[in-house]
């Protein structure tokens, strides 16, 4: 198995808010980009990176070891860049993460690649443990059964050839890969989730994922 993490980090974080980009802010001394690049460089199943970039942040691309490529309108026309530019074909799967996720650990990357030893797909998630329901205008319209409920995370990871044709036979956007996963009528092993493994959207986001650093390394703040 030769496995390559495409990290989509062409988005512009509007929900962050910010300066810049929210890949692009400082987190524990580096911006939140470095710690999700070093998380994937620094595995050692992990073969190659391309990184997926908007295109009005290809300047500030100051990376090695990696392969940029440029993203595209939503999500999945960054993975489809991705894939595009992965073009070793010795490379056999691909394990595709959001950028907005800086925390991820070496034990989620394992446990994916462990996964798709037995599955075309793999991808964490964690069960939904709280209730559920819909609302409007600040009042409770109804409530939501959470049994078989999960709240996906990624890296998400697929036999390459697999999720290649998934996606081109996929033309709209999707709210994850497993979604065009399932499409393609391949199967996705859920794999152990990490509450830790946050994807920074929101401002608040960016005080957790450093106190996670923080506890994890001692990391100083940025
Ligand atoms: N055209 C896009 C849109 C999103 N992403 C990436 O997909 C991941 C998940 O998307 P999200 O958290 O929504 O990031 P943004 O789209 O940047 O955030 P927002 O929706 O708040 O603008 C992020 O790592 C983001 O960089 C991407 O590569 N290309
Ligand atoms: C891919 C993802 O992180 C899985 O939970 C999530 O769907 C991304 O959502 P976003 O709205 O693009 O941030």
């Amino acid at each position: 198995m030769t496995c390559a993490a495409i990290i989509v980090a062409a988005g512009r974080g509007l929900r962050a808010g910010g300066p810049v980009a929210k890949q692009w802010q400082p987190l524990c001394g580096k911006r939140v980009i470095d710690h999700t690049v070093t998380a994937f460089l620094s595995h050692p199943r992990i073969d190659r990176v391309v990184l997926v970039l908007h295109a009005d942040d290809l300047g500030d691309a100051d990376f090695d070891g990696v392969t940029l490529t440029t993203g595209g309108a939503d999500r999945a026309a960054s993975v489809r860049a991705g894939l595009a530019a992965l073009t070793d074909p010795a490379v056999t799967h691909v394990l595709i993460h959001d950028v907005a996720r800086p925390c991820v650990t070496a034990r989620t990357i394992s446990d994916v690649i462990d996964a798709l030893d037995h599955s075309p797909g793999a991808a964490p998630a964690l069960p939904v443990t709280d209730a559920l329901w819909t609302g409007a205008d600040g009042r409770v319209t109804g409530t939501q059964d959470r049994t078989g409920l999960y709240r996906a995370q990624t890296p998400q990871g697929f036999d390459r050839a697999a999720i290649t044709a998934a996606h081109a036979a996929h033309a709209s956007n999707a709210a994850d890969d497993v979604e065009v996963a399932r499409a393609a009528g391949l199967d996705v092993a859920i794999v152990a989730g990490d509450e830790d493994n946050l994807k920074i959207t929101h401002p608040a986001d960016f005080d957790r994922a450093a106190r996670i650093l923080r506890g994890r390394n001692g990391h100083q703040t940025g």
